[in-house]
């Protein structure tokens, strides 16, 4: 077995032709790019067992080579997969059960009849790879770099496939993203954690691609540094995989759940404290702002607007063509990766950072929520638009995190809160702002808000 460590960037066909070029990618490359031509077929049962049970089954013919392969879908961490992989030299193209074995076979599917896989698409795409060698510090890095050009087919729909994968096969992982960062700073790439498998099992059931990653494991004695850590990621996965689905199908709705989760990370930066100084999130808050000002405008005009809606997808596109999306992408991924916020931090920070999350979140939204002044807005509706980031702080925690707290009626105070925070986004109207100053007193009269500002 092994253990591939990797990154996938999506590209355009003009991208992955200058990446080939790139100085970056020359300058350490040795021995140049290597042509391979793969034919990909990959096995499941009509019921999609593998899928089920998290794990692709593959047989490749590469040349004369024909190479059967198990992966597991692994996890995700900061924007770099590891997966487990099997692979089997065969002499024959047919896929050979026998070698599908306890050690590596899904104790899930112990009772599964082998007889029963059979093809369901293929990935078939030419790969350039070439081996990228550098000095980081004292230690030596070797990735490969696969530049990967073909097509995804099940049965009659087919999906291009345009990426660069960086594998690391020596040093940290850490390298794999500041590699892909710096490839960034010039040219429009598009990270986004999706195998070939998942896109062939997406176009045979558009249902099967998750949406978001699974939910951060939170619980209320551990740490807020692995809590941010936890939450920075589901965030910033999320937004990766949102992108790629509203870019693959054009769904309105999707393009709001990215934007969310965008807003999620901006509040979850912003309400850190100490335990985040504010110039170890500058360039990132930066690079959020830019990119919600620009779009929330276009969701909210959306709203009522169907010929924004039609355009948004040509929109996004041009959004991805541009190199500001995988920019602050990976640089948000490297970031959670290295712990950016903690850098630069003073005592009481890293004693907030320590504290656990169950004794510091009461308190934190306990002085956000004084500072919103309810009673204030229940007189002057008409100013509430000023405290929407406030109530974003608020929301993000109570979104993700409210089952660590122990607060009376916590869901309905969330549900009542991002109430009131859709309707501080509204236009001021006269009913507007009836509503505004209506849902104030109603979240201003809640138990779990009196047991906040208690
Ligand atoms: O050649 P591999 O094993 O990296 O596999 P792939 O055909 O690129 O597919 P995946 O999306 O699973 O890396």
């Amino acid at each position: 077995m092994q253990k591939e460590t990797e990154i996938k960037l999506r590209v355009s066909r003009e991208t992955l032709q200058a990446l080939r070029e790139h100085p970056l990618l020359k300058k350490r490359n040795k021995s140049g790019w290597q042509r391979h031509e793969l034919f990909n077929q990959y096995f499941d049962t009509p019921q999609r067992d593998l899928a089920q049970a998290k794990v692709a089954l593959r047989l490749r013919r590469d040349g004369d080579t024909y190479i059967q392969t198990l992966k597991s879908r692994g996890q995700s961490v900061a924007g770099l997969s590891e997966r487990n992989e099997w692979d089997w030299y065969l002499d024959k193209p047919k896929l050979d059960p026998k070698q599908l074995t306890d050690d590596c076979w899904p104790a899930s599917l112990a009772t599964l009849d082998k007889k029963t896989l059979k093809p369901i698409f293929t990935t078939d795409f030419v790969r350039e790879k070439a081996e990228i060698a550098w000095g980081r510090g004292k230690s030596r890095v070797v990735v490969e770099a696969a530049l990967d050009l073909g097509k995804v087919t099940a049965g009659k729909q087919s999906e291009e496939i345009c990426e660069l994968e960086l594998e690391l096969r020596q040093g940290e992982p850490e390298a794999l993203l500041e590699l892909a960062a710096e490839l960034a700073a010039d040219l429009a790439l598009m990270p986004c954690d999706i195998s070939k498998a998942e896109r062939g099992y997406r176009l045979h059931d558009p249902q099967s691609y998750a949406l978001g990653l699974p939910a951060a494991q939170l619980d209320p004695t551990m740490p807020l540094d692995e809590a941010v850590a936890a939450l920075g990621w589901q965030l910033l996965g999320n937004s990766q995989r949102l992108a790629e689905q509203y870019r693959f199908n054009g769904h309105w709705s999707l393009l709001g759940d990215w934007l969310q989760q965008l807003v999620d990370l901006r509040a979850l930066l912003g309400s850190l404290g100490q335990a985040a100084p504010r110039a170890s999130s500058r360039e990132l808050r930066e690079a959020l702002d830019a990119l919600i000002g620009d779009w929330r405008p276009q969701l909210e005009s959306g709203q009522d607007d169907e010929a924004v809606r039609q355009a948004a997808p040509k929109r996004f596109a041009e959004e991805l063509g541009q190199i500001r999306w995988g920019l602050f992408s990976l640089n948000a991924s490297r970031w959670l990766l290295q712990r950016g916020w903690m850098q630069g931090r003073n005592e009481r920070g890293n004693r907030q950072g320590a504290a656990e999350l169950g004794k510091w979140l009461p308190r934190q939204l306990g002085e956000e929520a004084e500072a919103l002044q309810l009673p204030r807005y229940k007189q002057q509706p008409e100013d509430l638009d000023e405290q929407l980031p406030r109530m974003e702080r608020l929301l993000v925690w109570l979104r993700l995190a409210r089952q660590t707290l122990e607060l009376p009626e916590v869901d309905r105070l969330y549900g009542e809160l991002a109430k009131l925070h859709a309707l501080a986004a509204l236009p001021r109207s006269e009913e507007s702002l009836g509503a505004r100053a209506e849902q104030a007193h109603t979240v201003w009269t809640l138990k779990a808000w009196k047991a906040l500002t208690r």
